[in-house]
């Protein structure tokens, strides 16, 4: 029978509230060639490992460049928001206001503190919070239903942005075995200090063989991948703004989970002059999670 418990303690292990740093004894980190388990990568360029115990999974380390960083983070805030296509995990809860006047640009204006309605019977919240709390995740091209858990029909929904798409297109092209995969929907998640995310394996889209293309930037975080189910033991890998994991082969069909957001490892290339921006970018996380939907 299934061990749920083991993915489970290492979930466990790694969590601790905000700002506390848990053990990193037994954590994989690519930017240390003497952490643990880093005899098990195998470099197959500079920067680009495979990881030998989890079949298919690609590690490209410090992959999307400062500019392209800030960019994805720019057009996801000031852009991507403010259209009511792309849902977030607000949508149903609160009366948002779009266009030139969405939450971001008015926290961003210095109107932290307008309340935003809530749909009843959610409550008033200001703009603030929604912005350095509530928001946890905003849907990309074809757009995620999470309490049916299906793509609808995509004839309805916004274009995948295109720089997002070209650029990681290119890496499956280059790195796997499925040249013509094409980007089709994203969740990005927005994760601060003591937020987490449970073990899971994404399978949903049509053709569970497709890789699937995960993309950090902001502060860095534990990531615990094992195997095709909780009784294998995962491995804890640190990912760094930057990297890039393709779950390809077995890899791709692997129970994962986001137990640490670790504080304070922001790199300073994301800081501006602006102390609205910095404020927001020094605590959190936000990963590109981008999936081919339909077979092709
Ligand atoms: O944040 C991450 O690195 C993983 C996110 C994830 O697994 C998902 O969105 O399905
Ligand atoms: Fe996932």
């Amino acid at each position: 029978m299934e061990n749920v418990n083991v993915f489970r303690a290492q979930e466990k292990r790694y969590k601790c509230p905000g700002d506390q740093v848990p053990d990193m004894s037994e954590v994989l980190d690519t930017k240390d060639p003497n952490s643990y388990g880093f005899d098990c990568l195998q470099a197959i360029q500079p920067d680009v490992f495979m990881y030998t115990k989890v079949p298919g999974l690609i590690i490209l380390r410090n992959c999307v460049s400062p500019e392209l960083q800030k960019h994805l983070l720019e057009e996801i805030m000031f852009g991507q928001l403010q259209d009511a296509k792309n849902k977030t995990n607000l949508s149903p809860f609160h009366k948002l206001p779009l266009v030139t006047d969405s939450i971001w640009r008015r926290y961003y204006n210095g109107k932290e503190s307008d309340l935003v309605e809530g749909i009843p019977p959610t409550k008033p919240i200001t703009v603030d919070r929604l912005i350095q709390k509530k928001l946890r995740w905003i849907t990309l091209g074809e757009q995620y239903d999470w309490t049916e858990k299906v793509y609808p029909d995509p004839s309805l929904s916004p274009p995948f942005p295109k720089t997002l798409a070209k650029f990681v297109e290119d890496l499956v092209q280059k790195y796997t075995d499925f040249p013509n995969w094409k980007a089709e929907a994203a969740i990005v998640n927005f994760y601060s200090p003591g937020d987490t995310l449970s073990a899971h394996v994404d399978e949903s889209e049509e053709d569970l063989t497709l890789p699937l293309i995960s993309l950090s930037i902001g502060l860095d975080c534990i990531y615990l991948i094992g195997g095709s189910s909780r009784s294998e033991v995962p491995t804890a890998l640190r990912l760094h703004s930057g990297d890039v994991v393709i779950m390809t082969g077995l890899s791709r069909q692997a129970f994962h989970a986001v137990p640490k957001i670790l504080a304070s490892t922001t790199p300073s290339y994301l800081l501006t002059e602006n102390d609205k921006w910095n404020r927001w970018i020094q605590t959190k996380r936000i990963n590109f999670n981008i999936r081919q939907v339909r077979n092709s």
